[in-house]
């Protein structure tokens, strides 16, 4: 039988997955590098919106399936960040009000983002995969599945650090989402870690554990495998059919 790995082994393979994580990804590469124009900015951002409304859905699935109440009562939190709320860390508007905010700074109708219109089916179908998981999955793994987040802060920093040169024209204050998220991902990441090494022990959990972190990234990445199609190749779905008389 396989061993499993210590903790601190555990955790430095969960990590080494980061090399997986969507800011390697050409579309994010071209946004930190000021390559992206206004529209494919826009695209971007009226896109990751899906994303940003699916996950406090995503966190009451995952409470669903939690006996725990200890977990429930930390796990919560993550809901009241992104819609709000008195007990929201920052602001109690919330994550999803911070990113309309985003959205109206680079251009995109607060009513363009809530009405979807912008979201590409591929957009859609990889976050639906990332709610039917967690919905569907062991709590424990839905946990896992969030850990992504490990990484996430590097995202935020790098949107903070080079937004405000190659995009002059949105307004900073539109930034406060990134501001935001960089304590809430840390404080986060501390207890889907500890969660995750506490859960997954034996060297078949620790192997799963890692398939789990996978497919996440692999969310992460093919939200943007669309994105980039769209806006940069020009090619969103169906843009070679004719349209018939
Ligand atoms: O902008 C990003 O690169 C990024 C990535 C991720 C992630 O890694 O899933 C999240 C976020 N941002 C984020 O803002 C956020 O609130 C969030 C929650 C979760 C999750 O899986 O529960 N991921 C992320």
């Amino acid at each position: 039988m396989a061993t499993a790995w210590t903790p601190t082994e555990f955790e430095q393979q969960l990590r080494a997955l980061g090399r997986y994580y969507h800011v390697h990804h050409p579309f994010q590469v071209m946004m930190y590098e000021g390559k992206l124009n206004a529209e494919q900015l826009r695209g971007w951002v009226a896109n990751r919106f899906y994303y940003q409304l699916t996950i406090p859905r995503k966190d009451a699935a995952l409470l669903f399936n939690c006996p725990d109440r200890e977990v429930r009562r930390i796990w919560i939190q993550r809901i009241l960040d992104h819609d709000g709320g008195p007990s929201a860390a920052h602001i109690s508007d919330g994550g999803i009000e911070a990113w309309i905010r985003l959205g109206e700074a680079c251009g995109v109708p607060r009513e363009e983002l809530l009405d979807q219109r912008h979201v590409l089916p591929g957009v859609r179908f990889a976050v639906d995969a990332y709610i039917n998981f967690v919905r569907d999955a062991a709590w424990q793994e839905g946990v896992c599945s969030s850990l992504t987040e490990l990484f996430a802060p590097t995202a935020h920093k790098q949107r903070l650090q080079s937004w405000p040169d190659h995009y002059p024209w949105i307004d900073n204050a539109g930034l406060q989402y990134f501001r935001n998220r960089l304590t809430e991902a840390h404080r986060d990441v501390d207890h889907g870690l500890a969660l995750t090494l506490q859960h997954f022990t034996s060297y078949e959990q620790q192997q799963r554990a890692l398939q789990i972190l996978k497919f996440k990234l692999d969310v992460l990445w093919s939200m943007l495998d669309a994105i980039y199609l769209a806006y940069v190749q020009q090619m969103p779905p169906y843009f070679n059919v004719k349209e018939s008389a």
